[in-house]
Order: C-alpha cells, then sequence, then structure tokens
C-alpha cells in the first residue's frame, strides 16, 4: 500500500484530482467510483475546476456510487444520488445516464445489490475508486464484522456511524437512517486501483489500524492490504497515530518519477 502524508486536505486533494485526469484522459470511457462524506469534497471540486479549465471532459466517463441510504424519499438533500449531482456531476459533463447509485427505495432491496454490481461489470468495472474511512474503520458502509467477498448489499448501520452522520441530519441521530444499500467489500477489491484519504485526529486510529493493523473483519478497511494498488492519503493528524510515518515520508519524497498517486 502507497501511504502518501501531505500538510493538508488542498494538497492531497490536487494530488488524487491530478491522477483522475490523467486517467480520464488517457481514457475518456473510464469508471470512476464516487464515494460521499466530506473528505472527497475537495477532489471533486479540483476536477470541477479542471473540467472548467478545459484539461479534462467526462462526456464519455461513468460514475458508480459506493453506497445509499435506505428509504430517504428522492427530493431528500442527503440522498447520495442528489449529494453527488450536488458536489460534482452537475458541474461537470457526464453524459445522462452515466452516474449511478444503488437504488435505496427498490421494492426488492435484496435484488437491487447483485443488479448494481452487474451494472458496474457491464459498464468494465470501476478503474479509479476514491474512498473515505468512517471512525469505525468502515469502508463505503460495510461496518465491522462485513465479508470480505460480499457484493453490493443491504447493511445495518452501527450507532457510532449514525452518530457521526447526524451532522447531516441537523445532529438529530433519530433522522438518520438505520439501513443502507452498499457496495461490498467484494465489490470495492474489484476496482483497479484503490485510493483513500482521510483528514484529522479523528480518523488517526482507524488509520493506524487500515495500514499498520492485522487484516481483520473488525476494522473493515484492513482488506485493502491485499489489493494490489491501493493508495492512502492523509493529513499530519490523520497520520498521528502510525508508528512508521516517517518511513512512509521518505518513501514519498524519493518517490521514482513513474511512482504517482
Ligand atoms: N458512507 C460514507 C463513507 O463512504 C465515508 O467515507 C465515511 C466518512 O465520511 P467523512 O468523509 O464525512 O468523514 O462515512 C460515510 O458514512
Amino acid at each position: 500500500m502507497r501511504v502518501i502524508v501531505q500538510p493538508d486536505g488542498d494538497s492531497i486533494a490536487s494530488l488524487v484530482a491530478e491522477s483522475i485526469v490523467r486517467l480520464v484522459n488517457d481514457k475518456p470511457n473510464a469508471v470512476l467510483g464516487f464515494a460521499t462524506g466530506s473528505s472527497p469534497l475537495g477532489i471533486y471540486r479540483e476536477l470541477i475546476k479542471a473540467y472548467q479549465e478545459g484539461k479534462v471532459s467526462f462526456k464519455d466517463a461513468w460514475g458508480f456510487q459506493l453506497d445509499e441510504y435506505v428509504g430517504l424519499p428522492a427530493d431528500h438533500p442527503e440522498l447520495y444520488r442528489n449529494v453527488i449531482r450536488t458536489v460534482i456531476e452537475s458541474h461537470v459533463d457526464f453524459s445522462e445516464g452515466r452516474v449511478h447509485a444503488p437504488n435505496g427505495t427498490a421494492d426488492d432491496l435484496q435484488a437491487a445489490g447483485p443488479a448494481y454490481d452487474t451494472m458496474i461489470e457491464d459498464a468494465g468495472g470501476v478503474d479509479f475508486q476514491i474512498l473515505g474511512i468512517g471512525t469505525d474503520g468502515h469502508i463505503a458502509f460495510n461496518e465491522p464484522g462485513s465479508s470480505f467477498s460480499q457484493g453490493t448489499h443491504v447493511e445495518t448501520l452501527t450507532p457510532q456511524t449514525r452518530e457521526d452522520n447526524a451532522r447531516f441530519f441537523d445532529g438529530d441521530i433519530s433522522r438518520v437512517p438505520t439501513h443502507t444499500l452498499t457496495q461490498g467489500l467484494g465489490t470495492i477489491m474489484k476496482a483497479k486501483k484503490l485510493v483513500l484519504v482521510a483528514e484529522g485526529e479523528g480518523k488517526a486510529e482507524a488509520i493506524a489500524q487500515l495500514i499498520e493493523g492485522p487484516v481483520s473483519a473488525h476494522w473493515p478497511a484492513t482488506i485493502m492490504q491485499h489489493h494490489a494498488d491501493a493508495t492512502v492519503l492523509i493529513d499530519e493528524a490523520a497520520a498521528s497515530k502510525l508508528e512508521m510515518k516517517d518511513y512512509y515520508r521518505f518513501a514519498w519524497e524519493n518517490r521514482l518519477p513513474w511512482q504517482s498517486v
């Protein structure tokens, strides 16, 4: 796993966005994996800027979201499908029908999971998956105890995740849905490239487990240690519990010309 410690969120966002722009310019029909949450917002801002400056076009690219709340109405601002429209999709030139999310209001939620995995495969599989991490070590909405090989499925949120996400629901935990439809760890591991971003002290323990802990369902993100192309970009606060922090910094500062995000 490549670990890149950066001074702040802006430098993390620029590095990741540059890598995505390079990919889409090389492969215009690239399949991008979108994460929600606050961590990737800087990346989306940088991508919008690159598009406005004429450095990239997304018209032949695809977008697949990681997860969705179950049961939120179609016009709810926190429905992840609406969040991605607001933070990236509506500002760039994705063609109609090219950005998708799991359907959290499907009549048959059990069938909606495998159907979503098939859509991703039919588009060619995810080339570049953006990820954040929950304070309990979840990626997408795969909570502690998740199967490492599962596809898209319904997940029950932990009280900690609902508490963390209450800030998006006027601080009222009772308004945070209890269930989500999320790509499973098996789905996420099929992406050709995983790029996880995290900032702040609150993520330090989850980041230490992800990078230096044993692979364990108790910290679902640790499955990334088994991915052949996984990069983690963090600020100093999120890196604060890493024993090998100085080595990671040295490795990045002394990277070879072809080594990038
Ligand atoms: N389902 C999302 C995850 O995809 C996200 O990575 C995580 C961290 O969110 P944030 O970046 O806001 O800390 O929590 C949410 O619950």
